[in-house]
């Protein structure tokens, strides 16, 4: 790709406001082509209005957004984009009174179809039935054929995998993978940390409508150190397990056991250790759960203070 080509997604500084009500606030990160990113946030952080505005169907407060180079403000633009754009929103509705077949027909005649078969065979619906009488499950299929089956450079989705069994959502990952090795771009919102660890190269993380965290998955977990929990027959001294390389200590419960967040350093530990009686003992390294709930749980100030985090903090 030449440096002058466009990217497949640009936010600068984009705001919306809903009244008083913030949504989003000065977003700026920009979506390489072949990534898979996830946008990841807790209830309420404002990834939804953030996929509406990026889609044209809310008007930014302030800031800008392009696909592929389109201005999303410009009609004319956003109706070129939506060609080479595949969209898959959070509640999937259809008319009720059409068949599984004419909404992939409508699709068709809008944008192109070339792989509805493939996908229909990998994602089954039954296209002869009424929408209406889909279940959950079957409505996220078919809004997954429609949103593929025209080969979008890029795939803006919303929690796509909500609602889908194992078997359905694995489909599903291969499908992205597929479109990375062909050098085409998905973004997503999700709330499930196994599927943006199993998929996603990159994430941006929101939080009170803000981007707190911008990295690849890989970076973010090497940050997240070693997570020690230890049992201690006696009560340590405040503050004696706070020794260098430890990120964070947490007391677990009134029996003695201690979980620790500490940098691939033993030494400290051990010696630190051996001067109690340790009833019990896990090393083991952070999974992503113990890394991304600490953008999630906690205040504001948590987050920018280096000594109460996990240690994932950038
Ligand atoms: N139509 C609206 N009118 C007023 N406020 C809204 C509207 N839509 C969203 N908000 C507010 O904007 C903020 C961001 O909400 P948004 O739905 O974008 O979050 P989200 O990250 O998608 O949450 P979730 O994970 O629960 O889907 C919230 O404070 C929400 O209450």
């Amino acid at each position: 790709m030449s440096s002058t080509e466009p990217q497949p997604l640009e936010l600068e500084s984009l705001t919306k406001y809903y009244g008083d009500v913030r949504g989003i606030e000065d977003l700026t990160f920009t979506v390489s082509r072949g990534e898979i990113f996830g946008f990841l946030g807790p209830n309420g952080a404002g990834k939804s209005t953030a996929i509406r505005v990026i889609l044209g169907l809310l008007k930014p407060t302030d800031g800008t957004a392009s696909l592929m180079g389109w201005t999303v403000t410009d009609r004319t633009e956003l109706r070129e984009a939506k060609q080479h754009l595949g969209y898959l929103p959070s509640d999937v509705t259809f008319y009720d009174r059409v068949t599984g077949e004419e909404v992939l027909d409508h699709f068709g005649r809008l944008r192109g179809d070339e792989r509805r078969e493939d996908l229909l065979e990998r994602f089954p619906v039954p296209l002869d039935r009424n929408v209406k009488a889909y279940s959950s499950g079957n409505r996220q299929k078919l809004a997954i054929v429609a949103a593929f089956m025209h080969e979008p450079d890029l795939a803006i989705m919303d929690e796509p995998t909500s609602g889908l069994d194992p078997l359905v959502q694995n489909e599903f990952y291969e499908l992205l993978e597929e479109r990375r090795d062909a050098g085409r771009t998905s973004f997503f919102s999700s709330h499930i940390l196994s599927e943006v660890r199993r998929v996603c190269d990159r994430v941006g993380i929101i939080r009170n409508g803000r981007l707190i965290e911008l990295d690849t998955v890989e970076n973010i977990l090497a940050d997240g150190g070693t997570i020690v929990t230890v049992r201690l027959a006696e009560e340590p001294l405040a503050a004696a397990l706070e020794f260098p390389g430890v990120a964070r200590v947490d007391r677990q419960g009134d029996d003695g056991k201690y979980r620790l967040v500490l940098a691939r350093e033993f030494d400290a530990l051990i010696d630190r250790l051996s001067e109690y009686t340790v009833l019990d003992l896990e090393v083991r390294e952070a999974s992503i759960e113990d890394v991304f709930m600490h953008f999630y749980g906690g205040t504001d100030e948590d987050l920018d203070s280096p000594t109460s985090g996990n240690g994932a903090s950038p």
